[in-house]
């Protein structure tokens, strides 16, 4: 379990980008984080593993804190929160078993990360994390020999090979097309399930939150102005936490984005 208390962050330059944040989220549960740019998204994910350091307020996993630790102790912390990333952050001339495995380099010593040899537990874990994500037969191949959503795929397995106790997951299907976004989301849900691992997703798809999301949370100026299910986040709400004008120019792009599939889908079905 997740827990954040009062949580604050006003950067040195006088910008408030968290106001008093407290949420809870219980294992097995992910929460897509909603709101527009500038909203304390991301501060809030950095707060969260400190790579922003907190103004004010806790963060506990598992009921011990992450802030308040010195280095050392910070260092075996952040090996129990998976990070996945936008943009993959994949070692590009490693393989993909050697990128999977690389999620392990929190747990060994200088010497096996220097020389890269990894236990056989660890080996036969990433096998079976290669498996689940449905990369089994890529093990061997470079990343940068990868499509999008296979490299996401991969930065999924290299999370869970920490072992987490939370996944933070930020902007997963940014750089993927709509079908490609949806798989990624159906996997990053169901490993959570079967794991039972809390998960906060910064999501800027707010159609894609909608309809993967069990609990949505939407954030305006580092404030939450919205937290519960999918269902409840009508057009009032998002207004609130977008403004008229964002919110209406969201819709249109989905609406393009949907047709523009439907169309495609339409065209390779006369192809075939
Ligand atoms: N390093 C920083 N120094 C000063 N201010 C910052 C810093 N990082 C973020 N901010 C400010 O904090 C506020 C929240 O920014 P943050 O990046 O967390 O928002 P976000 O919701 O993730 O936005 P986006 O969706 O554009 O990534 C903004 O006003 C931003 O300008």
């Amino acid at each position: 379990m997740l827990e954040l208390k009062s949580l604050t962050k006003t950067y040195k330059t006088g910008d408030k980008a968290l106001v008093d944040v407290s949420l809870t989220v219980p294992e097995g549960q992910v929460v897509g984080l909603i709101g527009p740019s500038g909203a304390g998204k991301s501060t809030l994910i950095r707060c969260i593993n400190r790579l922003v350091e907190p103004t004010d307020g806790d963060v506990l996993l598992s009921g011990s804190p992450i802030t308040g630790q010195d280095q050392r102790k910070l260092r075996a912390m952040r090996r129990r929160i998976g990070m996945i990333f936008q943009e993959y952050a994949l070692v590009e001339r490693l393989t993909v078993m050697e990128n999977v495995l690389s999620g392990r380099l929190g747990y060994v010593g200088f010497w096996t990360s220097f020389t890269r040899r990894y236990s056989a537990d660890d080996i036969s874990r990433a096998y079976g994390l290669l498996d689940r994500v449905g990369l089994m037969q890529h093990a061997d191949k470079r990343a940068d020999a990868l499509s999008g959503g296979q490299r996401q795929r991969v930065g999924i397995a290299r999370a869970l090979a920490q072992e987490p106790e939370l996944l933070l997951v930020d902007e997963p299907t940014a750089s993927l097309d709509p079908k490609t976004s949806r798989q990624i989301m159906r996997l990053l849900i169901e490993i959570c399930a079967e794991r039972n691992l809390p998960a906060i997703v910064n999501i800027h798809d707010v159609p894609l939150a909608r309809q993967f999301m069990q609990r949505i949370v939407g954030l305006r100026a580092g404030e939450v102005v919205f937290d519960g299910a999918p269902d409840a986040l009508n057009e009032t709400v998002l207004t609130e936490i977008y403004g008229a004008e964002d919110w209406n120019a969201m819709r249109r792009n989905a609406e393009d984005d949907d047709s523009a599939e439907a169309e495609t889908a339409a065209l390779m079905a006369g192809i075939n």
